[in-house]
């Protein structure tokens, strides 16, 4: 599999090296390096107003490169004062809101674009990508007498109908409802790997990144802050702008003693950080273990403030002792706990994330 190889040693299929781009005075992208293999998909995520789309944007052409260098398979596409116009790059480009042609037939729509070749093969080439998405029987249809999924679909085809070398997608599934998302989310990942394209998915949503990208690429304020597996993201983020964007967090502020740093939920060992550093401590909830009082020696007690049901889970706001701090746990299923319950928090040592302050 090729997340076995660090990307450092895969061939690249999209290399961006240093791009920096302003809007006037605004730093929208600064110093963006990235490197996308062959076959692999990569997700950008990140609050609203990061930079994703403009990097999007620079690398299909619609966005002059200011500085820096983007390169496809090895093509140079655009530095600062040379570019490829957007038809001629090797890209497909899908949009949030599908941008199809009203006036064309879906058939229509998916051929846009492949005037350069012959007739008999570009209606090959239609078929083909028709019969992949499942969208034969729509091929005479127009754009809206189709659901969002079959839209969606179709916009697919169009981007993968001049054989890109690279598929970028914005936010590609913003305009369907939560229920239609998961499952074409799932169609649209199923049909992109067997392409083999390599694919940048720009989105907001950390869940959607998770679900979708061999790796998911964190920006916050222009900058890349951690390119990594799901799984390293999840468990080893590298700040707490990370840890928090990956699900809810409990946070304690700390400062190191001795190589320890004691918690809320007790003393974790803190090798590598000066006497003195001021942390901040930070666990998922769904980390947190709550047993009855007493039952673990390593336990601190609590009390219960409230419970929610959230279906899979219960999220339970709980009061540590002494006042003033609040704490959640998010425990699987119904777990029925009442308000002013006394009950024991365990945290295991291995999941508390440590950051220095800044
Ligand atoms: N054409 C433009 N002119 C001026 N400023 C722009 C332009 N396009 C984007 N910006 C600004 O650049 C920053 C980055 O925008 P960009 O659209 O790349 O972010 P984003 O992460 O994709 O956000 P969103 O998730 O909301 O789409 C934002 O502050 C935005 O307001």
């Amino acid at each position: 599999m090729s997340d076995a190889l660090p990307s450092s040693a895969r061939p690249a299929s999209v290399v961006l090296s240093g791009i920096t781009h302003r809007y006037a005075r605004l730093t929208a992208v600064d110093d963006v390096s990235l490197s996308v293999a062959p076959k692999e998909v990569v997700c950008i995520v990140g609050p609203s107003g990061c930079g994703k789309s403009t990097l999007l944007r620079l690398i299909s052409g619609l966005e002059t490169v200011q500085k820096g260098e983007i390169a496809v398979d090895g093509l140079t596409l655009a530095t600062a004062g040379r570019s490829l116009p957007p038809e001629r790059r090797p890209v497909g480009m899908m949009f949030q809101d599908f941008a199809l042609f009203p006036h064309l037939t879906v058939a229509g729509n998916v051929a846009f674009g492949q005037s350069d070749r012959p007739r008999a093969e570009r209606r090959r080439r239609v078929d083909e990508l028709l019969e992949t998405m499942a969208l034969t029987r729509y091929a005479d249809a127009y754009p809206h007498t189709l659901s969002g999924g079959q839209q969606q679909r179709v916009a697919l085809a169009r981007a993968m109908a001049r054989d890109p070398k690279v598929l970028l997608l914005d936010e590609p599934f913003s305009a369907l409802d939560e229920q239609l998302r998961r499952s074409v989310r799932e169609e649209v990942v199923r049909i992109i790997r067997a392409s083999g394209i390599a694919t940048i998915v720009v989105t907001h949503d950390p869940e959607e990144a998770m679900e979708m990208g061999n790796r998911v690429v964190v920006m916050e304020a222009g900058r890349i802050v951690q390119a990594d597996t799901p799984v390293t993201l999840y468990r080893r983020p590298a700040n707490s702008f990370v840890a928090r964007l990956f699900g809810e967090v409990n946070r304690f502020e700390a400062t190191v003693r001795d190589g320890q740093i004691v918690t809320p939920l007790g003393r974790i060992m803190a090798p590598g950080f000066p006497g003195g550093t001021k942390v901040e401590v930070a666990c998922r909830v769904e980390d947190l273990e709550l047993v009855p009082p007493g039952a673990r020696p390593d336990a601190v007690p609590v009390r219960v403030r409230h419970s929610s049901f959230l279906g899979p889970a219960t999220r339970v706001c709980l009061d540590l002792p002494g006042g003033g701090s609040e704490i959640h746990a998010r425990l699987p299923g119904h777990v029925d706990v009442r308000p002013g319950e006394e009950l024991s928090a365990a945290m295991a040592a291995e999941r508390m994330m440590v950051f220095p302050v800044e």
